[in-house]
């Protein structure tokens, strides 16, 4: 029941509408399309590309959003699918789901930043349940071991291989110092210079924990391999962005990628279509959101 056109005869101002939202967003706040990118992976990985993760905590209901994991999210990414909502409300009532525009929006996005467009099929509901305890287990952590990371993804029915791929997202973007500065004084995956860089650059911010780093400090604003290419230079920056070179399951696909940028936008593309349609929910088993932080 998911199609290319669901939106053609109900919303025609679809497409156009999520793209100037995005365009004005991203040019405002740069940083728009990491964190967009990340809150999608977030969402998806958690039970589906549902909208799960836009849910508002209630007195009732502590939803995933406020799981430890998640509160790093940024608000310009959840600023950016309320804007679009406020938009398609306008031109379509009750027609556009949250996770479509999730989905879309992450599409153009990296799109803009200089990655490869995918198909995104559309005629996706948006669930009823959001709880932060569900949380756990789903999503990747820098600090687990390589295994746990592969088990996760295959888990969820990726391959090592499409695994590498997505995490090619790190080509942009930052991490806070808490995700890697225990590692940045005595880990020798790290390029020495590097590491003296990351040691001042994350030394305040026990004071200050809302200092960070770029994820590929080599080209952190665009979308390209070069993230694959630090790896080798020890340039990655979380321990488990090392674990990608050190492991032998998947160090030949970032050498594959770091080579050949074609290769990786083509699985990187692929893979996000993938991602896009994983535990989505049709007909009644989700609704079309009024509100995106809130279930109707
Ligand atoms: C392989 C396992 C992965 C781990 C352990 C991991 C972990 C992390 C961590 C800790 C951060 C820093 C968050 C912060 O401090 O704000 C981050 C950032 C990011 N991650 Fe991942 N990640 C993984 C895979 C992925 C995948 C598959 C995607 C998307 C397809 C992704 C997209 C991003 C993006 C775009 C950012 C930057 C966010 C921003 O700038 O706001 N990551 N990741
Ligand atoms: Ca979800
Ligand atoms: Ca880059």
């Amino acid at each position: 029941r998911l199609s290319y056109t669901y939106y053609d005869k109900s919303c025609p101002k679809f497409s156009q509408i999520i793209q100037d939202t995005i365009t004005n967003k991203q040019i405002t706040s740069p940083t728009t399309a990491a964190g967009t990118l990340r809150l999608f992976f977030h969402d998806c990985l958690l039970n589906g590309c549902d909208g799960s993760v836009l849910i508002s905590s209630t007195p009732f209901n502590s939803a995933e959003r406020d799981a430890d994991i998640n509160l790093s999210l940024p608000g310009d990414a959840f600023d950016l699918v309320t804007r679009a909502k406020t938009a398609l409300e306008l031109s379509c009532p009750n027609t556009v789901s949250c996770a479509d525009i999730l989905a879309v929006a992450t599409r153009d996005l990296v799109t803009m930043v200089g990655g490869p467009y995918y198909s995104v099929l559309l005629g996706r509901k948006d669930y009823r349940i959001s709880k932060s305890a569900y949380v756990e287990g789903n999503l990747p952590k820098p600090t687990m071991p390589m295994s746990k990371i592969i088990d996760i993804f295959g888990s969820k029915g990726f391959s090592v291989q499409e695994m590498v791929a997505l995490s090619g997202a790190h080509t942009i973007g930052f991490s806070h110092c808490k995700e890697f500065r225990s590692f940045v004084y005595n880990d020798t995956d790290y390029n020495p210079r590097f590491a003296q860089g990351l040691q001042q650059a994350c030394a305040d911010s026990y004071k200050n924990p809302t200092l960070s780093v770029f994820n590929d400090i080599m080209t952190p604003n665009k979308f390209d391999n070069v993230y694959f290419q630090n790896l080798p230079k020890g340039l990655g920056l979380l321990e488990s962005d090392h674990g990608l070179y050190n492991d032998p399951r998947t160090k030949p696909f970032v050498e594959l990628y770091a080579k050949d940028q074609n290769k990786f936008f083509q699985d990187f593309g692929k893979a996000m279509e993938k991602l896009s349609v994983y535990g989505i929910k049709t007909g009644r088993r989700g609704e079309i959101r009024h509100r995106c932080d809130a279930i109707n």
